[in-house]
């Protein structure tokens, strides 16, 4: 019994940690679960060019389907990706997006659940692996199910969502940022300016929502704005995804390509892509 998925990155409109309420676009760029069940046993992970990293995230998605859709059977899941993790860039809302729909996939159960509710399964998971602060919804509504989402991460309740066609450039430096470690207090003095880009998003700004966030959360976790104000005349949204330490902006191809100049000077990786619309898919 086998299965695979595909799952996309996904950048930040609003970070959750300071209200709960957040949101998030797929972007282009994938990760693939492979999932192989055997009647029983346990479940290993593997991360393919991460042999450190932590699997306890994609073998408790594993275990949660089979035990909910299946017999509990044990196996093994594997996933393989160009998306750094720890960038900001929702690898691990990706990983567990995969690994369930793979999963369902290997059991014959697709059509067993929603979409919603399958990311809701990764969420779960997410939570139980203690590799989240809020649980995340808002990523992996957005990878699940393609365009923007928002949502309310307490209730994992999808707010809004809406297919956008946006050039994306994505700068990633070299270090990476835990989501588990970030410093929600800090996150929460920023709460003003959150209800102010929940109320953007929702409104549809979702560019002006993302750049009030990024200028609020580079305060609140300690992150240079530089990068930021190098690009904001030229796009129409910039922030930092997620806990950083990627920064995303969104806007004209051309002007994009300017932005990449600039950035290309920093150490790190920088890459264009765009949006992403169709989530999380079987293969
Ligand atoms: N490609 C992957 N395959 C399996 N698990 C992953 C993958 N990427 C992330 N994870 C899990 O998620 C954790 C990192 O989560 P997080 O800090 O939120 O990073 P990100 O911003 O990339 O989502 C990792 O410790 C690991 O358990
Ligand atoms: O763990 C969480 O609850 C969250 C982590 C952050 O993303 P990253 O995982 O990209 O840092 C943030 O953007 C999101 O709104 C909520």
């Amino acid at each position: 019994m086998e299965g695979t998925a595909v799952a996309p990155a996904a950048g930040t409109v609003l970070n959750a940690l300071a209200t709960g309420t957040g949101s998030a676009f797929a972007i282009d760029a994938e990760l693939r679960a492979e999932v192989t069940l055997e009647a029983d046993g346990g479940v290993s992970g593997t991360i393919a060019g991460e042999p450190d990293a932590d699997t306890a995230l994609i073998e408790h998605c594993v275990e949660l389907v089979t035990e909910r859709f299946g017999d509990g059977e044990g196996g093994s899941v594997r996933t393989e990706s160009d998306i750094p993790l720890a960038a900001g860039l929702k690898s691990s809302s990706a990983a567990a997006n995969a690994t369930v729909l793979a999963t369902l996939s290997a059991l014959d159960a697709d059509s067993a659940v929603s979409r919603v509710d399958a990311a809701r399964i990764g969420v779960q998971a997410a939570r139980d692996a203690g590799v989240t602060a809020t649980g995340a919804f808002d990523d992996a509504s957005a990878s699940m199910l393609g365009g923007v989402t928002v949502t309310n991460n307490h209730e994992d309740e999808l707010l809004a969502r809406e297919t956008v066609e946006w050039d994306v450039l994505v700068w990633t430096p070299p270090e990476r940022a835990y989501s588990a470690e970030a410093d929600i207090e800090r996150c929460q003095q920023v709460a003003p300016m959150a209800e102010l880009v929940a109320d953007l998003a929702l409104d549809g700004a979702y560019e002006r929502a993302m750049t009030v966030n990024g200028l609020a959360f580079t305060a609140a976790l300690g992150f240079s704005a530089e990068p930021l104000l190098e690009a904001m005349p030229h796009v129409a949204g910039v922030s930092l995804s997620g806990t950083g330490p990627s920064v995303t902006a969104v806007g004209n191809r051309d002007d994009l390509e300017r932005v990449r100049a600039i950035w290309e000077q920093r150490e790190g990786t920088t890459w264009l892509t765009t949006t992403q619309t169709d989530g999380t898919r079987t293969r």
